[in-house]
């Protein structure tokens, strides 16, 4: 790239606390806001599920899921069902990637209607991810934290970071195999806010 002309997208800054953690602010207001209401109308959302003690719960957030051909993914033991890429996904995975320089062939995205909606700790450490995931997420619509801590065993501490709409925050290798993240109950938003968590699901060989 020349000197002289700026970088297409903005530089990731380190976060502070957490040096697996990187975000840049990738999109203004107006754009943020727009881009949330076109996602929102045109998504397929729906309602996943999981087991816990034998019996089937809604889980607190919608979801969609757009992978490239034959790709397929599980999330909480549910094998999910997958969508073509639309043509504005395709342009934000483009953007996402050169911003992150990482390559990525699906997309997660989460509805959290409200502030009660939510996702509890976890890592996305599924074997589908391979061993060493990058993982990118953009944010938009109402601003929710996010929470992250050590997993048993490993040193440091926790900490938070809230998203505004329009923050792309990368969670860099291992990220997910040391430390665990949510986005917990927010009881003062009302709001609705969107995730798209961008993914490089590795086809595993299954039995
Ligand atoms: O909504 C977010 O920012 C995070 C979502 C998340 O952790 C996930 O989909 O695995
Ligand atoms: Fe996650």
């Amino acid at each position: 790239m020349s000197a002289t002309r700026p970088p297409a997208s903005p530089p990731l800054q380190p976060v502070p606390g957490q040096p697996l953690l990187a975000c840049a602010s990738v999109l203004d207001p107006a754009a943020a806001q727009a881009l949330f209401d076109v996602l929102l109308a045109e998504t397929p959302w729906t309602e996943g599920h999981y087991i816990a003690a034998g019996r089937r719960f809604a889980l607190p957030r919608l979801q969609c899921w757009f992978a490239d051909a034959g790709v397929e993914y599980r999330y909480a033991q549910q094998l999910l069902n997958s969508h073509a890429w639309t043509p504005r996904l395709q342009a934000l995975r483009s953007s996402v990637e050169a911003c992150c320089g990482v390559s990525f062939n699906a997309v997660l995205a989460n509805l959290y209607r409200d502030g009660d909606d939510h996702v509890s700790w976890h890592a996305d450490d599924e074997d589908d991810l391979g061993p060493a995931p990058h993982i990118a997420s953009l944010s938009l619509g109402a601003t929710r934290s996010f929470h992250w801590r050590p997993k048993p065993g490993t040193p440091g501490d926790a900490g938070r970071l809230p998203l505004p709409p329009g923050l792309l925050l990368l969670m860099r290798a291992p990220f997910q195999q040391h430390w665990e993240h949510a986005i917990p109950t927010s009881p003062s938003v009302s709001g609705a806010r969107l995730n798209l968590t961008f993914r490089q699901v590795i086809p595993t060989a299954r039995v």
